[in-house]
């Protein structure tokens, strides 16, 4: 069932495109066609005058939309200059390479011809798109480099993407992996059909600008891909074909009914325990259990060792508490068939989690695992073995290098031929998918681009570029928080982890900038108010 937004690979892309042309009833110059009119009319749009344009065309279809976008513009009255190569495009782009001949001339794609000519107030770069396979080199990557500076980064318009960005991964090639300096940022990015994975991660939404998806006619054949890959969040710069932004992905929806009748008892709201760690850390575990009962756990239980137990007296009054002192009060509290979501990790003490964790897979009940647990986990690697398709791990980028050493090393170093840089780069959301199927439970990777990956390949991404002031102490124990809430609601593991990471998000939007860890649950009322949950 299509969750939120549909991402697709460049892989999954290129088989739309031809079980599209492959049924007879569309032309690649068809969709060529309606790509092109859609990034001319976003230009339009945004410079209702017209002015003067230049469009720079590389060697296959992406340039072939550019003649498109330069013929139109052309046609609306526009000024416009046209770079391309002599290399013969397929015949798609040569059609339309030849319709533009037809309207003017074509100047070599090269850094002399974009420093001569006048000034233009709009720049397109319609050099690579899902085609780029290596690193730009040479004059395109020269090119690339002067499109870079700053100057230009107003008037850019990226067809599809900037040349450069690897689609599947966020990475420029060419670029040391992480930076994107001279890199061409665009204002504007229009993509076709999907948004892929490379315009959510790593330096894709730095590169994007405002991120557009415009629809070309494709959604029939997509919906036949079975991509796999949803996407669980919209960030406030994404417009989807009508310009709008996707209000509340079909994620926060789907499976929420569950333990929400209105003749409900709590205990059909499911009961959250969250296990707090030892006298003077019980702030983070606080964190957590506040967030799950406004995710709406019927029940929540707070379980410190009995020494510290005096100190989580305050409120809130709705927390239960009850003491944990080991792995045989867990046992024992387990038996209690109703804690149906449990919390470990956040101010635990990695000793304490790691004695809980036996006890707690052992008990197979949905459970995520965060901090100290993570590190008790790394530290004991055989209790890996007993990880289970309901727990979710939840670590940032040093706890995931930790637990999956060979893959965040992979990620670290770029691709599989990291001397050549050969597209597409292993991405994020490979690592966590990978790192995913060897627990055999949910991995979401943290940062401002989370990636979550069930051990089948299923997978979300959650962008937060616009979100820094998530960033802060506590944000990741509410986070564990909401995920154990919605799993004890009995929500199945993915779906709770991508609805706990866009309910974290949207709760940070909408507190802005001075936001605390503790602002966060007290928010989140008014957003489940707002979006109809
Ligand atoms: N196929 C279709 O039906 C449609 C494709 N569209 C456009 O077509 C694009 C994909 O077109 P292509 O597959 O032709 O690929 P591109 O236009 O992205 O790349 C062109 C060619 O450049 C070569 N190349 C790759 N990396 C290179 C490098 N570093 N240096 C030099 N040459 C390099 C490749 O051999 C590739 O065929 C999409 O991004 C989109 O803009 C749109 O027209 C919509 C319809
Ligand atoms: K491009």
């Amino acid at each position: 069932m299509p969750i939120g937004t549909e991402i697709l690979t460049t892989a999954q892309m290129r088989a739309t495109e031809s079980a599209a042309m492959a049924s007879g009833r569309v032309s690649g110059a068809a969709l060529m066609e309606r790509a092109g009119r859609a990034v001319a009319g976003q230009i339009r749009l945004r410079w209702p005058r017209p002015g003067r344009v230049t469009v720079l065309c590389g060697p296959g279809n992406n340039g072939g939309d550019g003649y498109v976008i330069a013929r139109r513009l052309h046609q609306a009255g526009w000024r416009v200059r046209v770079l391309g190569l002599d290399n013969a495009p397929g015949p798609d782009a040569e059609a339309m390479r030849r319709q533009w001949l037809a309207i003017g001339p074509i100047l070599p794609l090269t850094e002399q011809a974009l420093r001569d000519g006048p000034d233009s107030d709009v720049h397109v770069d319609a050099i690579f798109g899902t085609g780029l396979t290596r690193p730009p080199e040479g004059e395109i990557a020269t090119i690339l480099r002067h499109l870079g500076d700053s100057r230009f980064r107003d008037g850019l318009v990226a067809v599809d993407c900037p040349s450069g960005l690897c689609m599947d991964s966020g990475a420029m090639l060419g670029w040391p992996r992480g930076t994107a300096e001279h890199a061409p940022a665009a204002r504007l990015t229009v993509a076709f059909d999907s948004p892929k994975p490379g315009h959510l991660l790593e330096q894709g939404p730095i590169l994007c600008g405002q991120l557009v998806i415009a629809d070309i006619g494709l959604r029939e054949w997509r919906e036949g891909q079975g991509a796999g890959i949803r996407l669980g969040c919209l960030w406030p710069a994404f417009d989807i074909a009508d310009g709008r932004c996707q209000p509340v992905p079909a994620v926060v929806r789907a499976g929420l009914d569950k333990g929400r009748t209105r003749h409900g008892h709590k205990f059909s709201h499911g009961h959250a325990l969250v296990i707090a760690g030892g006298p003077g850390r019980g702030g983070a575990a606080r964190l957590s259990a506040r967030a799950a009962l406004r995710a709406g756990a019927g029940l929540v239980t707070l379980c410190p060792p009995d020494a510290a137990m005096a100190e989580h007296a305050q409120p809130p009054d709705a927390l239960m508490r009850r003491p944990m002192d080991g792995a045989e009060d867990l046992t024992a509290l387990l038996t209690d068939r109703r804690i149906s979501g449990l919390c470990l990790g956040p101010g635990c003490g990695i000793d304490r989690a790691a004695v809980l964790l036996p006890a707690l897979l052992a008990s197979r009940r949905p459970c995520v695992l965060d901090a100290d647990a993570l590190t008790a986990l790394a530290t004991h690697p055989a209790l890996a073995g007993a990880l289970h398709e309901a727990c979710v791990l939840t670590p940032h980028a040093g706890e995931f290098g930790r637990l999956f050493p060979d893959i965040a090393e992979r990620l670290q170093s770029g691709s599989d031929d990291p001397a050549a840089m050969r597209g597409p780069a292993f991405s994020r959301l490979d690592a966590a998918r990978e790192a995913a199927a060897r627990a055999g439970a949910i991995v979401l990777l943290k940062g401002p681009d989370t990636v979550i990956a069930a051990p089948d390949g299923r997978a979300m991404i959650h962008s937060a570029f616009d979100l820094p002031w998530l960033a802060t102490a506590g944000a990741g124990d509410v986070l564990a928080g909401l995920v154990a809430g919605l799993l004890a609601r009995g929500l199945p593991a993915l779906r709770a982890t991508g609805l706990a990471t866009w309910l974290h998000g949207q709760a940070a939007r909408r507190l802005g900038p001075g936001l605390t860890a503790d602002d966060l649950p007290e928010a989140l009322p008014a957003v489940l108010r707002q979006s109809g949950l």
